[in-house]
């Protein structure tokens, strides 16, 4: 198996992947949010190859990942990496997700706990509704395209003085959500929508970090605390930040995933 390919799902959709750090050392499996893909976590790898055998992959809809028509689940998501761990031979990691990666990483915790050392789900929400939300912007997606997305999201994902004080961040993360797809983008849309893991939390029976952001308006505090509160074994950690929190503190998050994982 090479360091960076593709891997087929059962419902035939081809999951674009790449392992990054030492052979041998532990697993950490890397989940992108919407409208974004396995590049988000640039500002982490230079650490985290230093500690772990990284394994990103674009989830389906996003970067090279297949982008199949229709709505998405959430279950989908989730078989996603425990097929791409199969595939790949991979018995028990460890796994982080930001927003949708981390609603991934909760779909993990309920379902298939026994693959997984530890779990942090960051900028994430166990229901994100009302549903009407996520139809309307569906609509938009498919009516106007995802470029039109671009400025609202940047809102929601930066803070103001990061956005002054890093407009080239800012720009980049834009234009890749301009080129995305909006099939894809659309499909995950509708397993956000479809979601709500509240009833399931207290099922995780793995040890979690979850990780806020203190000015995240689309996934708020009460978001993080919702999951803190809800899985029997979780840590909190709030960074001063909007919703890609990794991006705006790059240190403070890997330095959060580093000490937890190792603790
Ligand atoms: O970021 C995600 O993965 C889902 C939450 C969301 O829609 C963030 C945003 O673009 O506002």
């Amino acid at each position: 198996m090479m360091d960076q390919s593709f891997i087929t799902c059962g419902d035939g959709c081809q999951i674009h992947f790449r392992l990054d750090g030492a052979n041998g050392a532990p697993i950490l499996v890397l989940s992108n949010s919407l409208g974004t893909a396995m590049s988000m976590w640039e500002p982490q790898m230079a650490r985290l190859r230093q500690h772990f055998r990284v394994l990103r992959y674009d989830q389906r809809g996003h970067g090279l990942s297949d982008c199949p028509r229709g709505a998405y689940s959430m279950d989908r998501l989730g078989r996603d990496v425990i097929e791409l761990l199969d595939t790949l031979e991979l018995d028990r990691v460890n796994f982080c997700g930001l927003s949708l990666g981390g609603m991934t990483g909760q779909w993990l915790g309920i379902r298939t706990p026994e693959r997984f050392e530890r779990l942090i789900l960051a900028n994430t929400s166990p229901y994100m509704g009302p549903p009407s939300a996520w139809d309307a912007r569906i609509t938009l997606v498919y009516r106007e395209g995802l470029a039109m997305l671009a400025q609202a999201s940047a809102e929601r994902w930066f803070t103001p003085d990061f956005c002054k004080e890093r407009p080239d961040k800012v720009a980049l993360f834009q234009a890749r959500l301009a080129g995305g797809s909006q099939t894809g983008y659309a499909g995950c849309c509708a397993a956000i929508r479809d979601m709500d893991m509240r009833p399931s939390l207290g099922l995780v029976k793995v040890p979690c970090l979850v990780i806020g952001g203190e000015s995240d308006p689309a996934t708020p505090r009460e978001h993080s605390e919702a999951l803190h509160e809800g899985i029997p074994d979780a840590a909190l950690k709030m960074l001063p930040a909007a919703h890609l929190s990794n991006v705006e503190q790059p240190h403070a998050f890997t330095d959060a995933v580093i000490d937890f994982i190792r603790d």
